[in-house]
């Protein structure tokens, strides 16, 4: 198993900052120290609803036996288009591979924001049908895969980043993923917030090292200090919802609105059945959606 390294930076670094890797920098490749330039940032809208930078490409995708939204981010300004999967699923595997094929896409990186219950994740098996694409989730996931981030990491892909927050409280190893905050990336910002943040609800805190508490605070402090207009893009939806700004939920989500307290009753009374999937789910995410069938 490998142990690469992001990029690791202070969250909110000044513009123009150097990237810092652990790496001496004569071993690494060249796009991986680079001062960010602004001066291929477009207004021009291409190939999504949510973004007026030119150079990305975006697509939501949903697996509907789990109510699961799959990302599709590629950089298809750069030569290579370098792509990025969040959240797959095993069952959609194909279509999203065949997706990225047609589009001309080098997937590098299949990504999760958490080990999901209800699901088995598609990473490992992407990573056997589409060599060179490397498995992600964050180190405090406890889970296996080639590349283990933490908070403050960036997730480079073409010119376009994602940067990593911390958002516990589903369960300890949750993520948000946020396009970059600089001029050359998309405006508006884009959080991918897996289970943490649901439009007009938010992830249950019952298992897997959850609590309510944690949550609250997770998505106060990283998810609703984001601009307003950041779009909400969550890891499923059971009503028909497919995006939202974080203006929004700061106002209209029902559970997020009230105050801890409240919040922890209403998390305390959900009284959700447990993942129908749940005893197979949550052994083979942590081996990549890959379980020994035998094990
Ligand atoms: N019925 C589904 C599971 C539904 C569920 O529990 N969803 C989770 C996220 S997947 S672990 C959740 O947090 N829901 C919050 C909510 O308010 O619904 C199944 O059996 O798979």
């Amino acid at each position: 198993m490998q142990s690469l390294r992001f990029l690791r930076i202070p969250l909110f670094s000044p513009p123009n900052a150097l990237f810092f890797v652990s790496q001496p920098p004569h071993l690494l490749p060249v796009k991986s120290i680079s001062r960010i330039s602004t001066k291929n940032f477009s207004s021009q809208m291409e190939l999504s609803l949510s973004s007026s930078s030119s150079k990305l490409l975006f697509r939501q995708l949903f697996e509907k036996d789990s109510s699961t939204y799959t990302y599709l981010l590629a950089d298809v300004s750069h030569p290579d288009k370098p792509a990025l999967l969040i959240d797959p699923v095993d069952k959609t595997v194909d279509r999203d591979l065949n997706l990225v094929r047609e589009l001309g896409l080098k997937l590098v990186y299949a990504m999760n924001t958490h080990v999901h219950a209800d699901h088995v994740t598609g990473t490992g098996l992407i990573k056997s049908k589409f060599p060179g694409a490397k498995s992600v989730i964050s180190r405090a996931s406890g889970s296996k895969a080639d590349v283990f981030i933490e908070p403050g990491d960036r997730i480079p892909f073409g010119d376009l980043f994602l940067e990593v927050r911390a958002t516990p409280g589903h369960t300890s190893g949750c993520v948000t993923y946020v396009t970059g905050d600089e001029p050359d990336q998309p405006h508006p910002r884009m959080a991918f917030t897996g289970d943490a943040l649901l439009i007009r609800g938010c992830g249950r805190t019952d298992f897997q090292g959850g609590s309510s508490k944690q949550l609250y605070e997770s998505v106060h402090s990283q998810i609703f200090t984001l601009p307003k207009d950041t779009l909400i893009y969550p890891a499923h939806d059971y009503k028909g919802f497919n995006v939202s700004t974080v203006g929004e939920e700061i106002v209209y989500n029902p559970r997020l609105t009230k105050d801890l307290e409240e919040f922890k009753k209403i998390m305390e009374n959900l009284n959700l059945p447990y993942p129908k999937m749940m005893d197979i789910a949550v052994p083979a995410n942590l081996v990549c959606g890959l379980q020994d069938p035998t094990s």
